[in-house]
């Protein structure tokens, strides 16, 4: 498990580690774990490394690092384009043999743009975590002047990045993130998780704070979570999924959503729907029962439209939402939902399913992402996965739990079909037991994954990935760091 401190808690965190140490001490400790990640990333003797200095701490752990790298013969220019900047960090940049130049207002001189455009890394040490989000007004264009080919490290988060990780502006864009001793939500959430590049948490010995904000599970999570069976169970203890999917229209929907869940490993899957999707499904996957009766759980909404529907699915959906049985709501299953359940409840829905559900339930839409997700789920006491490259599952406020925040999926997962089979997935672990938070990120986890694994590096269709799952989960429950 990964896990990030609000911005708030590490500030304190570090205070009082900064009382408990010599002067300068957690700054030295970051310099030096910074200069040591940028050794390890310097190509060749003579590469170029240009530092930006910004006026807070975070340029004082860049100036220092600075001065070792140019002690370890490095070629390196620091830029200072704050206002002010750490002086002892200054001092020491300078006596090591770093160069210096300013740009703290207006256009950059001709030297720092042809720096810029010939750097082989730049070090972003502009902003820390009491940034504002957004760059001041003479960086914007910034991130255009660094050359393509170099690679940036950014100390703490990339500038510009809001460190809550809840609003997307312009901000470098890293390929490393340097960060110490813990994340924080810029570091997992969607706003801005694209421009940290990989993650990289130093230890400057700071205690963790005791409650993170944010968690993402590991592979490693999936064997202390996935419910595996054992001797005294039979397919009704496992767990028995309802599944209310598809129509006329979506017959395949029903398909991709039962095929998850019965390759997830559940019990058994009851589908009921009308005569299309019920005659594909009878011949794609006869595992499935057909037909209303008791189950654990219930998936509901996948390839299915309110208006048109079904007169059966209509009524079994909602003496399922009625009942005290955990429920997944997923694309048309979230018209059903108005107020608060008695029972589990998670909600899968995309960003514009999303918009739609807090329109019709009057919840304001402004700035949209994870921070609407947590109107929705405050307004409807419902866990709300929302889908996207980094997929987030966010319970409601007073529940007291961090949201989880998972990226495991390729790119070509964003494909027709695809949301259908996580929602089976999500069914099958919520009737196997698990909490909507628990069974929402592991089933995003294992989606992503099995998308990688069903055809490493290239396309993938929906069905293909809810064939992989079983193969998925039986990996990464005994081999997960591969
Ligand atoms: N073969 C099948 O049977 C398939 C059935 N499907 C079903 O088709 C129904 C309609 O789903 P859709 O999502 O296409 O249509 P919707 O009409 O629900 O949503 C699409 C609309 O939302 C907007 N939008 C905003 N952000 C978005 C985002 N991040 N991802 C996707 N759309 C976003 C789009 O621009 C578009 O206007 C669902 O019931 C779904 O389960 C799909 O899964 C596709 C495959
Ligand atoms: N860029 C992306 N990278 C990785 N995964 C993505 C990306 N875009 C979407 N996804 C994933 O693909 C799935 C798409 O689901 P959804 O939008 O419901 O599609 P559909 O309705 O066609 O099934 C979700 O699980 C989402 O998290």
């Amino acid at each position: 498990m990964i896990r990030a401190y609000s911005v708030a808690d590490v500030r304190a965190a570090e205070a009082s580690e900064t009382d408990r140490q010599p002067q300068g001490e957690l700054m030295a400790r970051a310099a030096t774990g910074l200069t040591d990640v940028v050794l390890n990333r310097l190509g060749h003797d003579g590469d170029r490394v240009v530092v930006l200095v910004g006026s807070g701490d975070n340029g004082g752990d860049a100036l220092y690092a600075a001065g070792h790298l140019a002690q370890a013969d490095a070629n390196v220019l620091a830029v200072l384009v704050g206002r002010s900047q750490h002086e002892g960090g200054l001092e020491y940049a300078r006596t090591r043999g770093v160069s210096v130049l300013e740009w703290r207002a207006g256009e950059a001189d001709s030297q720092v743009l042809s720096a810029l455009a010939e750097a082989d890394v730049v070090i972003d040490g502009i902003a820390g975590i009491g940034g504002r989000p957004g760059l001041p007004e003479h960086l914007r264009e910034l991130p255009d002047h660094i050359a393509d080919t170099a690679y940036v490290l950014a100390v703490d988060l990339p500038s510009g990045c809001d460190p809550a990780g809840l609003v997307t502006g312009p901000s470098i864009y890293a390929d490393e993130t340097v960060t110490f001793s813990m994340a924080k939500p810029v570091h997992l959430l969607p706003a801005t998780e694209y421009a940290v590049g990989l993650l990289n948490v130093v230890d400057i010995g700071v205690r963790l704070p005791k409650v993170p904000v944010v968690e993402r599970l590991t592979r490693e999570d999936v064997l202390g979570l996935w419910p595996v069976p054992g001797p005294h169970d039979d397919k009704y203890s496992r767990g028995v999924l309802g599944v209310v999917a598809g129509g006329e229209t979506y017959t395949g929907a029903a398909v991709m959503a039962v095929t998850a869940a019965v390759t997830a490993g559940i019990g058994m899957v009851r589908y009921v729907g009308p005569p299309a999707p019920t005659d594909l499904l009878r011949s794609r996957v006869p595992e499935a029962v057909f037909g209303d009766g008791r189950c654990q759980a219930w998936a509901i909404g996948s390839g299915w439209e309110m208006d048109s529907a079904d007169p059966q699915q209509l009524s079994v959906a909602r003496a399922a939402l009625a009942s005290s049985l955990p429920v997944v709501l997923d694309a048309g299953g979230l018209d059903l939902i108005d107020e608060p359940r008695d029972a589990p409840t998670l909600l899968t829905p995309h960003a514009g399913e999303l918009g739609r559900l807090a329109e019709r339930l009057g919840i304001p839409t402004g700035g949209g992402g994870v921070a609407l997700a947590q109107r929705v789920a405050d307004h409807l006491q419902a866990t709300v996965l929302l889908k996207g490259a980094v997929t987030t599952v966010v319970p409601p406020s007073d529940a007291g739990l961090p949201l989880r925040s998972q990226a495991d999926a390729p790119a070509w997962l964003a494909t027709a079909g695809a949301g259908d089979v996580l929602a089976g997935i999500c069914g099958a672990l919520l009737a196997g037991g698990l909490s909507p938070l628990d069974a929402g990120s592991l089933a995003a986890l294992v989606h992503g994954v099995a998308a990688e694994d069903a055809n490493p590096g290239g396309p993938v269709r929906a069905m293909d990935v809810a064939h992989q799952v079983g193969g998925t989960v039986a990996r990464l429950l005994h081999t997960p760091t591969a």
